[in-house]
């Protein structure tokens, strides 16, 4: 066949496709035995309640109440594994039939604050994103920086430069990935090297401009020979700071300029800097505010038909991505009703079994790609593409098929005054009043996961979504390296999705009827992280307390009912450990995630359940609490090695401490009793259950004890948190059990 010929007889072909996961029967049989244990878990302790004063009633109903918690949760988790779906693209169908109707992509980068987002790293990621394999003509990209930050600007300003070299750098010797940060670390075989002269000259070009960077920002200010170098630096008089500020917009690199081009003379990609107005005492949002400001300011500078939203550390890791997820968005037949595709968040430095759980391989392989089963993969608010239309609040209908706009921006005759003074406008803090954006239009407002509630507003307006789980990852990022910082950002996270469940966007009664029951189930995961701390709290103090009271709360091992309860647990377990080994994890890193599941629970969730509350009561506002992307010297290094890092005496730390001694003790009391107490010795038979419970949360906190009573380095937990555990152990040893 011709050229033309295949061109033909490949326009009509669906440009992907949907394959799902075998073994569904399997699961849903499996999943019913797993229910019928806990059928009779639920009647054994019914049954089986000690009776008005007798000791231990009170204990035994909360053990009912929190087993009845958990297996409700657990019956939440199933339907997405029936329905485990992968998406597949063919991007060489996509390239052979529309190279010319490709639309205009404009990609988004948000940053806010150049400490904890260092300009070098979000350069990284805007010259990865120019470098991607697409028309430059119909490539746009902003950076959104709420720091309001000249450095960033000036950071900015160097990666345009520099792009001059990188992109053709990357288009000649096809290189992966186009972040030069990430390019230049990797470990190179000088004999695989094409070009050495030109990767050295390359190599020293960027790391020339980075130690500019990073000189401007040790001086703290930018010398005055810099400023006369663009007059964008004229926007920052010293009234501009970071909470308070004009709205600047600047385009760096103007795609129609003739001049515009890289060293080998071909377009460069627009580039345009955004730092939307701030003013004190005014609600700005956070990144769904930046969101906002950044769809109207490319509507108007480029308007390309599809958005492409990252946060500044994930750098684009497959050149081809853009065209990989145009094969969902182009499709003729089922294309014109997908409103987003999600990739999944995966990052550059996950150490080896994970201490902190940072990849969750069963969540991204199995959870969110059940979800997407069901055409409704969440939006995770980065490495998301998303049709413009139904970010901005329109309604999908089956009557309205896209037309692509194709148009370059070479065709626009305003100058870049007019466009940067007509884009001040969109920016300005003002404009969002009295109008529906944060409501209807674009991000929702108001809750710390912005990303979470809109992916959901989108699909009742009746678009569906696309989770895109490509063998090479398109996008890395830069997991959190401290426990601290991973407890805020999952309390952020709880914290969110429990005012979600709460608000009128309950996807029980907002998404009833728009999206699937097991979808509405599947968004419930999460959306009662927050909740599920109860009972796992429950879980691991009353059982203690109880072990050293003598007071069972659980089955003889000799009795029949002790079966459902090793079944259910075994089974569970087992289960979630070939889950995980299937999607690539390792045991140790299963059994380091089995520890910062209850850590997560008993701190994180915790304190956004309480917090929650309170805001529910209208006590306090909603934040953002950003997480850095930088560690000290010696903390990347104990990282490295996998040593967990505590090093303060955080309120978190403190209660991790608490319970962790509370099961030492109390399994050392029971020891110490077993072996005095011929009574107590009797009992064991009915106690052995609450000592393996105990022994198990033991087990699982070996690094904190580690960090109490061996560790000498800066990271270890002050001793002023073994005090205060000591203390609350003690007292609550004195209050009697009922
Ligand atoms: O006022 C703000 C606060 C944050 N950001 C940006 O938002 C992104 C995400 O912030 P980060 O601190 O990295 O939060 P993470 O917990 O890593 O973010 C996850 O969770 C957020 C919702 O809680 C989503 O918005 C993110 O996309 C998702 O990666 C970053 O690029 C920030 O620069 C802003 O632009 N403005
Ligand atoms: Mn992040």
């Amino acid at each position: 066949m011709g050229r033309e010929e295949s061109v033909k007889a490949e326009a009509g072909l669906p440009l992907f496709d949907i394959k799902q996961a075998k073994g569904r029967v399997c699961h849903q049989l499996f999943s019913s035995t797993v229910f019928f244990g806990i059928c009779l878990i639920w009647f054994y302790r019914l049954t089986n309640i000690p009776g008005a004063g007798q000791q231990g009633r009170m204990s035994w109903i909360g053990m009912f109440i929190s087993e009845l918690m958990f297996s409700f949760y657990w019956i939440l988790t199933q339907p997405v594994r029936w329905n485990v779906s992968y998406y597949l693209p063919f991007k060489d169908r996509l390239l052979h039939s529309y190279e010319e109707k490709l639309p205009g992509v404009d990609i988004f980068v948000c940053t806010a604050d150049p400490i904890m987002e260092p300009p070098a790293m979000v350069i990284n990621t805007i010259l990865s994103v120019m470098a991607y394999n697409y028309p430059p003509e119909k490539l746009t990209i902003y950076l959104s920086d709420d720091g309001g930050s000249n450095f960033t600007f000036y950071a900015l300003l160097e990666a345009s430069h520099f792009s001059k070299r990188w992109i053709p750098f990357c288009r000649k010797f096809s290189i992966e990935p186009r972040s030069p940060e990430a390019y230049f670390s990797q470990h190179f075989d000088a004999q695989n090297i094409v070009n050495p002269q030109e990767w050295l000259a390359t190599k020293k070009q960027y790391e020339d401009m980075k130690e500019r960077i990073q000189a401007v920002i040790n001086k703290g200010s930018i010398s005055e020979e810099i400023k006369n170098q663009h007059k964008g630096f004229l926007e920052w008089n010293h009234n501009v700071t970071k909470q308070n500020h004009h709205p600047i917009v600047k385009i760096v690199i103007d795609g129609r300029d003739k001049k515009s081009l890289d060293n080998d003379g071909i377009q460069l990609p627009t580039l345009v800097y955004l730092a939307r107005e701030k003013k004190l005492n005014w609600p700005h949002n956070f990144k769904a505010g930046a969101m906002n400001a950044l769809i109207r300011v490319s509507s108007e500078i480029s308007n390309g038909d599809i958005i492409l939203n990252l946060d500044c550390d994930m750098y684009a890791n497959n050149t081809d991505a853009i065209r990989e997820a145009l094969c969902f968005f182009i499709d003729e037949q089922r294309g014109h009703q997908i409103a987003y595709v999600q990739h999944p968040q995966n990052f550059n430095n996950i150490i080896k079994n994970d201490i902190y759980a940072n990849n969750p391989h069963a969540v991204n392989k199995v959870e969110l790609a059940g979800l997407g089963g069901y055409g409704a993969a969440l939006f995770c608010g980065t490495g998301c593409f998303h049709r413009r239309n139904s970010l901005c609040g329109s309604k999908y209908s089956n009557e309205n098929k896209q037309v692509w706009n194709v148009k370059t921006r070479k065709g626009d005759k305003r100058t870049i005054n007019e466009l940067e003074q007509r884009s001040k406008v969109l920016a300005s803090s003002i404009y969002e009043k009295g109008t529906q954006w944060g409501k209807e239009m674009g991000l929702v407002y108001g809750c710390p996961v912005e990303d979470i509630v809109t992916g959901l507003t989108i699909q009742c307006r009746g678009w569906k979504s696309v989770y895109y789980n490509p063998e090479r990852e398109a996008f890395l990022g830069v997991a959190p390296a401290t426990l601290d910082i991973c407890l805020i950002q999952f309390k952020r996270w709880s914290e969110g999705m429990f005012q979600i469940f709460f608000s009128k966007y309950c996807p029980f009664i907002y998404g009833h009827k728009k999206i699937k029951l097991c979808a509405q189930m599947g968004y419930c995961i999460y959306l009662l992280w927050a909740p599920l701390s109860l009972p796992t709290l429950y879980y691991v103090i009353v059982p203690p307390l109880c072990l050293l009271q003598g007071i069972p709360l659980f089955p003889k091992v000799s009795s029949p009912w002790f079966i459902p309860f090793v079944y259910v647990f075994l089974s569970r377990n087992i289960y979630s450990i070939v889950e995980a080994l299937r999607c690539g994890s390792t045991i140790k890193a299963w059994w380091n995630l089995q520890r910062m599941v209850m850590i997560r629970r008993t701190t994180s969730f915790f304190f956004a359940f309480v917090d929650t509350i309170i805001k529910k009561l209208g006590l306090s506002q909603t934040t953002f609490v950003l997480t850095a992307k930088v560690a000290a010297e010696d903390v990347s290094k104990r990282y490295e090695q996998q040593v967990m890092e505590f090093g303060s005496s955080s309120i978190m730390f403190t209660l991790i401490a608490t319970l962790a001694m509370l099961n030492l003790i109390s399994l050392a009391g029971a020891a110490v009793k077993t072996v005095m107490l011929v009574e107590y010795l009797k009992e064991m038979e009915r106690l052995i259950s609450q000592v393996g419970v105990c022994a198990l949360v033991v087990m699982l906190n070996a690094p904190v004890f580690e960090a109490l009573f061996l560790r000498k380095d800066k990271g270890r937990l002050p001793f002023s948190v073994l005090f205060k555990s000591v203390v609350f152990v003690s007292l609550a040893c004195l209050i009697p059990v009922r």
